[in-house]
């Protein structure tokens, strides 16, 4: 098999993104000569943009000083089009680049970069589109299998698979281990993950009273406000019908506390075509080192909670468990005996 043919094969076997991503390097690399080939994230807006390195493979030779990377206006130039054009550049040291935005989207995206000493000819822009199109295209397949498909958010199984994935990516981010964000000078309570089910109020009631359709689209609005509500390194999920789960990044008890309120009320005050006024339930926990099924279990009682007493509230577990108002579960490993 020949070499491209060969890298192609490797990198469209990989499911797990850092797996493919470095599948994709390392194609990259070797098909073009490169000495090295680095995969960056694109930080910021308007002229406060740059570049972090997410990702390199390299011949073995010491990794470059990351001195020269681009400034603003060329990234920006980069992830702007729709059709990824090129960027061919010359580093400090004479060493010849070539640029390539791999996804753009909303306040950011991810740049490759190759690093050789001799130019880069049309040939290699061309091979280097074309192979990046078939990441792109494996990259959308693997998604596809991710999301519900009426919502567009993630769905029950990548939870079920994807789960401590999840949780360690929305941990904080910055060298020093404070979460991004005002809250990383807060003093007092320490930062945590949050999981939160939220179940619409009465929905069957309105199904029976407006039909299926206006239901789905009730489910799709309440989706848009979520995706609102909450940051990008949150992640949400359809968990089935109409209940959603939600993770939150690290953050401060209050602020979680007030995220979920503030989500709550965003959808209280919706007009609903038709159905007109929406409530959501939400229970929510801590994720501790509990397995997922107990931490789902833990919010799913708070939930449960907010359901008998009321509705269109938001009710945290621990609280509950704390003034007596729910028993605490007894765990035994990850089996819960109750
Ligand atoms: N339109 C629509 N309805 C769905 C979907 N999935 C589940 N449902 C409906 O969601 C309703 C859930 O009803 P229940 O579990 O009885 O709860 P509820 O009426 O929301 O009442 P509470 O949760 O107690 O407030 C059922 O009528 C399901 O048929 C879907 O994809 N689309």
């Amino acid at each position: 098999m020949n070499s491209l043919l060969h890298h192609l094969d490797r990198m469209t076997r990989r499911r797990e993104r850092g797996l493919l991503v470095a599948a994709l390097l390392d194609a990259l690399r070797d098909l073009t000569d490169a000495e090295q080939a680095d995969l960056f994230d694109v930080i910021g807006t308007g002229d406060r943009l740059h570049l972090q390195r997410h990702e390199s493979a390299n011949l073995g030779t010491a990794r470059r000083a990351d001195a020269d990377v681009l400034p603003a206006n060329r990234i920006s130039v980069l992830i702007a089009s729709n059709e990824p054009a090129p960027l061919l550049a010359v580093g400090p040291a004479g060493v010849h680049q070539l640029w390539q935005c791999l996804r753009a989207e909303q306040g950011g995206g991810t740049v490759v970069r190759l690093n050789r000493a001799r130019p880069f000819s049309a040939d290699d822009l061309e091979l280097v589109g074309g192979v990046l199109q078939i990441f792109r295209n494996h990259l959308a397949q693997i998604e596809y299998g991710e999301t519900d498909s009426l919502t567009g958010l993630l769905n029950r199984k990548t939870f079920d698979s994807r789960f401590d994935q999840l949780v360690s990516e929305c941990l904080p981010q910055d060298a020093s281990g404070a979460p991004e964000g005002s809250e990383r000078r807060e003093a007092g309570p320490v930062q945590s993950n949050w999981l939160a089910v939220v179940d619409i109020d009465h929905f069957k009631r309105i199904n029976d009273t407006y039909g299926h359709l206006y239901g789905d689209e009730v489910l799709i609005l309440l989706a848009n406000i979520l995706k609102r509500s909450f940051r990008a390194k949150d992640r949400i999920f359809r968990f089935g019908g109409e209940e959603f789960v939600i993770l939150l990044r690290s953050t401060v008890p209050r602020h979680a506390r007030i995220a979920f309120e503030r989500f709550r009320l965003a959808v209280a005050a919706q007009d609903f075509p038709q159905v007109g006024k929406v409530t959501v339930s939400v229970g929510y926990a801590e994720i501790s080192t509990a397995s997922p099924v107990v931490i789902l279990g833990d919010a799913d009682r708070a939930l449960y909670y907010a359901k008998q007493n009321g509705r269109n509230r938001v009710c945290r577990y621990e609280e509950l468990v704390k003034v007596g108002s729910l028993r605490p579960q007894k765990v035994s490993g990850s089996v819960e005996l109750f």
